[in-house]
């Protein structure tokens, strides 16, 4: 039978006793032949799926007998028949979930043999992998010249040099000209699986300006290439996976040597506030970590698609003589991917990079002068940099040199190890650029260097290709397995759900069948537990404990309403706030037990950063943690919320429900995106008081629809913060805020004058902005929405530890505090942005007298008349010792000139 005709036969055996059920008062339709043809149904369905002491129980039905005495006697045997079937409806749903835990264990198994499966392959074919790429010739190019570059086969690549010399050059594969996207895509898939096994990943586009490396890292509209292709296969094989998935979204750009956000869009206007300055910071288990850098949380394809195209616009390019639009930087796409509920995965969260490096060129051919050489030179050192730590992790040295540029430390932790590095290297057709070429090549030769020194004989060649063919078989085999079981769950809960809801149809009737049905599951549920560990079923519950058949239905619905109300997450070693649907109670074990109790630990991942239910506590946790970094971190509102949470889940957690209501939600993130986008290119709205202190603030659009209700202020709220930032212009103005407003604004004053300190800090970012002034995008329509703000919301100080996030003060957090118990009490609803601060910036603090809350100017000023009694002790007692000193001296030279007192009386009189 297949799963479709499965599906049938259950619906009509679910219909049946209703049928049943309906003839009870119609006696005299039933007739012998009808009662010995349903029973005959009765006995087919449980040979084909009852076994055991369920086949023995079942037995029943062969003493049934039909008696047509009378209409009792009918009733009597209708309702047996009915009880029968309810008997094999709870057998046959006990059954399946024993069935269901054994699949998922199998699923469990297998998806390890595949990991490492494929980990193994990819450590044959080499952590880092070279490519190389053969631009074709543009339209508008002669490529009547010879070719210097020629393919010989799929790895190898002659340069011929001169018109009678060639050099050849290995590869992991050579790309002619005429490959595809596709092609080039092919190489990238495997890696893009270990990403998703917890691997870190690194992806590089080398080569010379305008030999394609944007072109196969972006693509064309047409034709994608290996960022979208690469996010597309991310969001999809998640989907396939057994596990649910958070992935997070940055993109930067490492111009001259400094790290820019490419999410923070550059502001046209001279006096406009700067973005905080990125630094590059190790977390105390190695990883690396990027303070302020953006970090959004995706759950699609689309929304990095819209900040993809956001980031792309505030990218360095110029016009060069090789390039119409020349990248001058490198620009660094992240994709940060979570799963904790994996603990086969290699790490809970690790970091997918996508590199589109800044095009290597030779000086002295571009005659670039000016800023272009400069752009030129910080590139070309990089890319050195990067060449350097690339060949000493192929050669296994101890030391790895990534200290010597930006670049290689922002990728230290995706280097090497058990990181996966494919480099593509990209040449030119070109007879002019052979120098290039030649360059290029000796690039990507370093970077193989193991390769080259440890030629393989070709033998052993033919070796490691068979081992690799078998590895690849086993690895599609162990893939196909996982999906036909991933299948075989999917149509388990399918069947399972039908026999709930008979079940429940059923247990309506009558009271008969009802308690019938009961003592078949009772024993049955024994059965289970015996067979199954992983059923949280508490069979061995005395009666009176376990839930009521009546109870098991509420909490059908109980869970279905609890799933969508997403309660939080109890797991206080989450990074970040979690918000669990884990589902405690024992009532669902009759029911659904294996799919729900896997469930909830799959949701509770999926759902972490919905932001629902953020408990006063849960903020209060946050606010009290350690912090090393500083990390903005934009979340989603709930309209945003992943639909990872549902669609990434475990198959057979996919309920109806959940399904419908992410096809919902994934309608309502087109616009909140949409929405999102405006935030951050408004974001750059940084309120700036006369004195030069910065307020970070988020601005609300007017629509409001990202920010959710918990991160607006209340209109008083913000004409309060306007009122308060307006008067600290006028020294002489008093705020009537209260003591809880003021400790708050505290606070801002205090992020203020930490940003100042940035700010004079980052002078390197600035100067990078002046020039990029000249070659940014318009930035008009950004302005001129930054212009429209309706409002301003505050962000607090926050602090975190890299594995912490209950260290976080959000937005929300601020907002609570800020507007009291009644607002604390409505913004338990959702969350929308996060920015956290270091802790080191509450302490770099300017004493700063003006602009202040009266309970700051007047602590300040206590501050201040301290200081200055401890500085006046001090300065009295340094100016009696200097004055003592100075007589000492005096007189000391007066006695050895041997001026006696006459002379000094003579010089008055
Ligand atoms: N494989 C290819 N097929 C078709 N066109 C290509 C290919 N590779 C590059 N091009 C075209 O060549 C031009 C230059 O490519 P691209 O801008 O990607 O170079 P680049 O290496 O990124 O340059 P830069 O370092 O200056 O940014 C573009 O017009 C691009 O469309």
């Amino acid at each position: 039978m297949d799963e479709s005709e499965d599906i049938e036969a259950c619906k009509s055996m679910q219909r049946l006793p209703d049928s049943i059920h309906s003839l009870l008062g119609l006696n005299s339709n039933v007739t012998a032949s009808w009662f010995k043809s349903v029973c005959s149904i009765i006995k087919d369905l449980q040979s084909s799926k009852s076994g055991g002491d369920t086949q023995a129980k079942s037995k029943k039905i062969d003493e049934m007998e039909y008696t047509d005495s009378n209409d009792s006697d009918k009733n009597a045997c209708l309702l047996k028949i009915q009880g029968t079937i309810i008997f094999v409806f709870v057998s046959q749903t006990f059954l399946s979930k024993g069935e269901l835990a054994s699949l998922n264990s199998q699923l469990k198994d297998l998806s390890i043999q595949r990991r490492q499966a494929l980990n193994d392959f990819l450590d044959l074919k080499g952590n880092i992998r070279v490519f190389c790429r053969v631009r074709p010739f543009l339209p508008d190019e002669n490529c009547g010249c010879a070719r210097p570059v020629l393919t010989s086969d799929s790895s190898k690549m002659l340069l011929r040099t001169t018109e009678k010399k060639s050099k050849q050059y290995s590869f992991d594969k050579v790309f002619h000209p005429q490959s595809t996207q596709e092609e080039v895509f092919s190489e990238i898939e495997p890696v893009i699986k270990s990403a998703l096994d917890g691997y870190n990943v690194c992806i590089f586009a080398y080569g010379q300006t305008g030999t394609g490396k944007t072109y196969s890292m972006e693509g064309i509209p047409s034709n994608p290439g290996i960022v979208p292709r690469g996010i597309q296969a991310i969001f999809e094989q998640a989907l396939e996976s057994n596990y649910t998935f958070q992935f997070s979204f940055s993109m930067l750009e490492i111009y001259m040597g400094s790290l820019r956000d490419l999410l923070v869009p550059r502001s046209k206007k001279l006096r406009a506030p700067k973005a905080p300055r990125l630094s590059i910071q190790m977390n105390s288990i190695g990883g690396i970590e990027i303070e302020n850098l953006i970090c959004v949380e995706v759950c699609n394809f689309e929304q990095v698609k819209r900040l993809y195209n956001l980031g792309k616009r505030s990218r360095s390019t110029a016009s060069t003589k090789s390039n119409s639009n020349s990248s001058r930087s490198h620009c660094l796409i992240c994709i940060t991917i979570t799963c904790s509920a994996a603990p086969e995965r290699q790490k809970e969260t690790n970091k997918i990079w996508m590199i589109d490096l800044g095009g290597s060129e030779r000086l002295l051919k571009t005659q670039a002068t000016g800023r272009r050489m400069e752009e030129g030179k910080a590139i070309n050192l990089s890319l050195s940099a990067l060449g350097d730590v690339i060949s000493a992790l192929q050669q296994k040295k101890s030391h790895v040199p990534y200290r010597n540029s930006k670049l290689t430390q922002v990728l230290k932790d995706s280097l090497g190890l058990d990181s996966k590095t494919l480099m593509f290297v990209h040449v030119s057709p070109k007879e002019e650029d052979l120098c290039e070429t030649i360059c290029s090549l000796g690039f990507a030769t370093r970077a193989k260097s193991i390769h080259l020194e440890s030629e393989e004989s070709p033998e052993l060649k033919a070796k490691k290709e068979v081992e690799m063919t078998k590895m690849e078989q086993k690895l599609t085999e162990l893939e196909s397995e996982q999906k036909d079981i991933q299948r075989e769950i999917q149509k388990l809960i399918e069947r399972q759900k039908l026999l709930m809801r008979s079940n429940n149809l059923s247990y309506g009737h009558t009271e008969d069948s009802l308690l019938f049905a009961e003592e078949v599951q009772l024993s049955e549920s024994v059965n289970l537990h015996n067979a199954s560990n992983s059923t949280r079923a508490s069979p061995n519950l005395p009666r009176f404990m376990k839930p009521t058949l009546c109870s098991q239905k509420k909490t059908t619905s109980v869970h279905l309403s609890s799933t969508s109300t997403r309660k939080k997450s109890s797991n206080p070693s989450k990074m970040r706030r979690s918000i669990s649907v884990y589902a405690e109670s024992v009532n669902f074990e009759s029911q659904n037990t294996v799919c729900l109790s896997e469930c909830g630990s799959e949701f509770s991942m999926s759902t972490s950063y919905v932001g629902q239910g953020h408990g006063a506590d849960d903020d209060t946790t946050c606010s009290q943690g350690t912090s090393e970094y500083e990390i903005k971190q934009v979340i989603f509102s709930v309209k945003e919320k992943s639909p990872t949470s549902s669609t990434t889940s475990h198959p057979h957690e996919c309920s109806n429900r959940e399904n419908i209501q992410v096809e919902e939600s994934n309608n309502e993130t087109h616009s909140s995106i949409e929405d999102w986008l405006h935030l951050q290119i408004t974001g750059q709205a940084i309120s700036q008081t006369a004195c030069g202190k910065r307020v970070f603030a988020i601005p609300i659009d007017k629509r409001n629809n990202m920010c959710s209700q918990q991160n607006r202020l209340t209109k008083s709220n913000q004409e309060e913060i306007q009122s308060f930032i307006s008067s600290n212009t006028d020294s002489t103005s008093k705020t009537n805020l209260n003591d809880g407003d003021a400790e708050s604004l505290k606070r801002i004053i205090v992020d203020g004058m930490s940003y100042e300190m940035e700010d004079s800090e980052s002078k390197q970012s600035q100067d990078h902005d002046q020039v990029s002034k000249k070659e940014r995008i318009n930035c008009e329509d950004q302005e001129e929405f930054a212009d429209n703000i309706s409002g301003i919301a505050i962000v607090s100080q926050v602090t975190k530890t890299p594995e912490s996030t209950e260290n976080i003060i959000s937005v929300d957090s601020y907002n609570k505090e800020f507007s009291g118990p009644q607002q604390h009490k409505d913004n338990q609803e959702e969350s929308c942005l996060h920015f956290r601060r270091t802790r080191r910036s509450l302490f770099a603090i300017h004493p700063s007298p003006i602009h202040q809350p009266s309970e700051l100017k007047e602590s300040t000023k206590h501050i201040n008349r301290c200081q200055d009694k401890e500085l006046g002790t001090d300065w009295l007692f340094f100016k009696t010792l200097q004055a003592l000193w100075v007589s000492i001296l005096v007189g000391l030279g007066i006695h050895s000139l041997g001026l006696g007192s006459n002379f000094f009386d003579g010089l008055l009189f």
